[in-house]
């Protein structure tokens, strides 16, 4: 694996984050010099990360009630006890609802005096107990992930069609709850990581009646009010991009943003502008750093492509110099609908402008990239930070 990649991906590592961050006894945890005591504590652990955010616990408790939600068949070994339940990302089904109920059925029934929840992005779709009949749900979903619009208009629909989200899994709880996040949102707004199961949401449901409006979505009339307040919540970042970049540590490199949001090819067209800059205020050798999340808008015909294939196509589109190279990476490994993480493109990268066109038209950037050589695979990481763009001009 490129050494880059392959540091993007230590660097994203939650267990390895967890080690640092947060100290684990017998009886008590220590985070950010806040210290929960407990006898018997429930873990939960929900999202992407999940199986690695547990491992860190489970080796050090492994006798207490454990229940942890990861994505179906991303092969990744839990190092302990837990029930695991393997379920459905991006669109929530059947086994979505059985983690649900199983979350519901741990909080209610189960003896703890302290829930840890592990919660990292993927939680939305993995886990939901849903208002609406679970056809109807589905179906609104469905349309909603798809629509383009950002994480957090998604997520404030979700938000008021669940019995989970937007802080009510904390409504459940008969202790005091930690949760510890590993973030994939740009900005790491708490309520819309997972949508904040545990977060006391200040979102409306006149807000996710308009998002629904807009988007022309049936079943406005399941919507709910979420909690707006919770006072057995502690809540802790504990790994997002930005820690990710920073980590980095490249040679004359610089932090641009770690919130990119827009248009995919948009998002390439601007990092090709930047090497087109004649009077840019960095001097060469120079590495510019990016994180973040830019979305796709799907329309037409959809073929094998993701966010990080368009950036890496619409740069080769636009960009005129021949000495660079663009690492586009999605630390989760998944890029869309592909199997590959992202891509790496340089001066060598031949396509032409009709055919970059054409792909990014159809969302099938994948096919071009297979054809360059220029794909990146590494398989589901158990991990989600949202992607990374590495800009290197030697
Ligand atoms: O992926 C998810 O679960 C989100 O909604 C963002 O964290």
């Amino acid at each position: 694996m490129d050494s880059i990649v392959r540091r993007i991906l230590q660097l994203s590592d939650p267990e390895i984050a967890l080690s640092k961050k947060v100290s684990l006894s017998q009886n008590e945890l220590i985070v950010n010099s806040y210290r929960f005591q407990f006898q018997k504590p429930l873990i939960l652990a929900i999202g992407k990360a999940s199986v690695k955010m547990a491992n860190f616990f489970l080796s050090k408790l492994n006798k207490y009630e454990s229940l942890v939600v990861k994505p179906r068949g991303d092969n990744l070994k839990l190092n302990g006890n837990a029930e695991v339940i393997e379920s459905s990302h991006p669109y929530p089904d059947e086994s979505s609802f059985e983690a649900g109920k199983k979350v519901r059925e741990y909080l209610l029934n189960k003896e703890y005096d302290l829930v840890i929840l592990l919660l990292s992005g993927g939680a939305s779709s993995l886990v939901e107990d849903p208002i609406p009949p679970k056809h109807v749900y589905v179906d609104i979903m469905k349309k909603l992930i798809t629509s383009g619009i950002g994480i957090e208009e998604v997520n404030i629909v979700r938000k008021h069609l669940s019995k989970i989200k937007g802080g009510r899994l904390a409504s459940l709880s008969k202790s005091k709850i930690v949760t510890l996040v590993v973030s994939d949102v740009p900005g790491n707004d708490l309520s819309t990581v997972g949508s904040g199961p545990t977060h006391a949401d200040l979102s409306t449901v006149h807000e996710a009646r308009e998002i629904m409006r807009w988007l022309n979505l049936q079943g406005e009339e399941y919507l709910e009010e979420t909690p707006k307040k919770l006072d057995n919540v502690w809540e802790f970042l504990i790994l997002d991009v930005s820690e990710v970049l920073r980590g980095l540590n490249l040679e004359n490199s610089y932090i641009l943003s770690s919130e990119v949001r827009g248009e995919a090819k948009s998002f390439g067209a601007f990092l090709a502008s930047l090497m087109n800059t004649q009077y840019i205020p960095f001097r060469r050798p120079f590495t510019l750093l990016f994180g973040g999340e830019p979305e796709v808008h799907l329309s037409g015909k959809v073929g094998k492509g993701g966010r990080n294939g368009e950036v890496c196509l619409s740069f080769l589109e636009w960009v005129r110099d021949e000495k660079f190279k663009l690492y586009a990476i999605a630390t989760d490994g998944i890029d869309g609908n592909s199997d590959y993480a992202g891509c790496v493109v340089d001066g060598k990268t031949k396509l032409s402008k009709l055919e970059i066109r054409r792909s990014l038209e159809e969302h099938s950037s994948y096919q071009l990239l297979e054809r360059t050589k220029s794909t990146v695979k590494t398989g589901p990481t158990g991990t989600n930070v949202n992607n990374i763009y590495v800009l290197i001009a030697p």
